[in-house]
């Protein structure tokens, strides 16, 4: 079968408010970031399927005379029902080479297996709760339906970046949601959203609204390093929920009201001057949705040394994504000076955590000219990363 070379890439994101709530029909405010994930998939003739991921240090190939023939429509089947299961307990690599493996098979399982290799690096750090599994997904979602052919490629020959049309979007949105069912078990939708679409979205039971006009915020991110898993806190919050739910109801429907709050406060912003109350506003919503999601079960005591040292410089934070761990988002007002910044990273960075600010509203999935891989580089921890050497595709 004849594929297409296909360099990709997606955002990361933050959530603003309703993580958690949102995967059960409240809703969230998400933004994405100027991380990104990068694919670069490229048709080989050796007769192997190639698999490249140094973020999680993990390199596997399959021959597919051999091995990945024992892949027949039956296994995608058991796949498809896998996916189903929200209790396997799969490691790192495990997961993500299962929803690889699912997607290369959904996509091309009718025809004959095409001989590849797939190699993808990220800026976004892993399992931390800005969105790396949806970066993954989405990246393989576009990279795969594009080779295939199910999918345009965008690209013109003078451009170095392009966009799908929405119906393609939508496509690839529908399959990166495939991908974070095997690595979440239960996801919402809201982070493959965001890496598909870019900027900021307000998102409730599967439906997506871009919200295109909202104030420039600035955002400090800090990762605690404390490692967590997604599927693990998604299925703890849905325990608790279960085992009190008169409790847990009005939590739920509180931090609902938040990111709606959040939302008009964000339009206000927009259509008015913009006053210290607006940031008052939106520090407290914070402060209230932090005290909310440790309700949840998934704080963690480095999550509230970050609350605690940012509000010593007068900041606001609450942590980001599923918790129990991983990264806090840190609201800077436009009158915080440089200095406070400064020492609020230092003093967070002698606490033992990695923190700098971002910008936030990049754009959704991209494909990339060829010619990009010799500007971009797999900043993994700052350094390059060798991809394994293979006969024939090398990044
Ligand atoms: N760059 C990557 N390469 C390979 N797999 C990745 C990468 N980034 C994320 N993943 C997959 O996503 C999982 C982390 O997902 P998750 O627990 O949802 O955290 P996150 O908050 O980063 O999305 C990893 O265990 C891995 O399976
Ligand atoms: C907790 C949740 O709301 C967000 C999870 O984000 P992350 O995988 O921690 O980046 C789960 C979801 O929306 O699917
Ligand atoms: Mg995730």
């Amino acid at each position: 079968m004849q594929v297409r070379d296909v360099l990709v890439s997606a955002p990361g994101k933050a959530i603003l408010h309703g993580e958690h709530a949102v995967v059960h029909g409240k809703v969230a405010l998400a933004v994405s970031l100027n991380l990104r994930s990068y694919l670069c998939l490229k048709a080989t003739t050796g007769g192997n399927l190639c698999v490249n991921l140094p973020n999680i240090d993990t390199f596997l190939s399959w021959d597919l005379r051999d091995e990945l023939k024992l892949l027949d429509p039956d296994l995608v089947r058991r796949l498809r029902e896998f996916v189903g299961v929200t209790n396997g307990n799969l490691n790192t690599s495990q997961m993500a080479t299962l929803s690889f493996l699912y997607l290369y098979l959904s996509v091309f399982g009718s025809g004959e297996l095409p001989s590849l290799t797939v190699s993808v690096w990220s800026e976004l750090p892993t399992g931390a709760g800005l969105g790396s599994s949806a970066a993954y997904s989405v990246c393989l979602a576009a990279a795969l339906l594009c080779a295939s052919g199910a999918i345009s490629s965008p690209l013109n020959d003078w451009d170095h970046t392009a966009r799908w049309c929405q119906e393609e979007l939508e496509l690839i949105n529908s399959w990166a949601f495939q991908g974070e069912m095997i690595i979440h078990g239960n996801p919402s939708g809201v982070d493959n959203a965001v890496g598909t679409w870019g900027g900021m979205l307000r998102f409730l039971a599967g439906k997506i609204i871009p919200l295109s006009r909202v104030p420039l915020l600035r955002i400090l991110l800090t990762n605690t390093k404390v490692p967590r898993s997604t599927k693990v806190l998604v299925s703890r919050v849905k325990d608790k929920i279960n085992k009190f739910p008169s409790i847990m109801a009005p939590v739920l429907d509180s931090v609902d009201a938040i990111s709606c709050t959040c939302e008009k406060v964000l339009s206000e912003m927009t259509s008015e001057p913009i006053t210290g109350e607006h940031y008052n506003a939106l520090e407290e919503l914070f402060d209230i949705n932090q005290h909310h999601l440790n309700v949840m079960g998934v704080g963690h005591p480095a999550l509230d040394t970050l609350c605690r040292v940012t509000l010593a410089k007068g900041l606001h934070s609450k942590l980001t994504g599923a918790g129990g761990g991983g990264c806090g988002i840190t609201l800077l007002r436009p009158e915080t000076s440089s200095a406070v910044v400064q020492a609020t990273v230092q003093d967070l960075k002698d606490c033992g955590f990695d923190c700098w600010e971002t910008s936030i509203g990049g754009p959704g999935v991209q494909q990339h000219a060829p010619c990009f891989l010799q500007f971009s580089f797999c900043p993994v921890g700052g350094d390059r990363v060798a991809l394994k050497d293979d006969e024939e595709s090398r990044v």
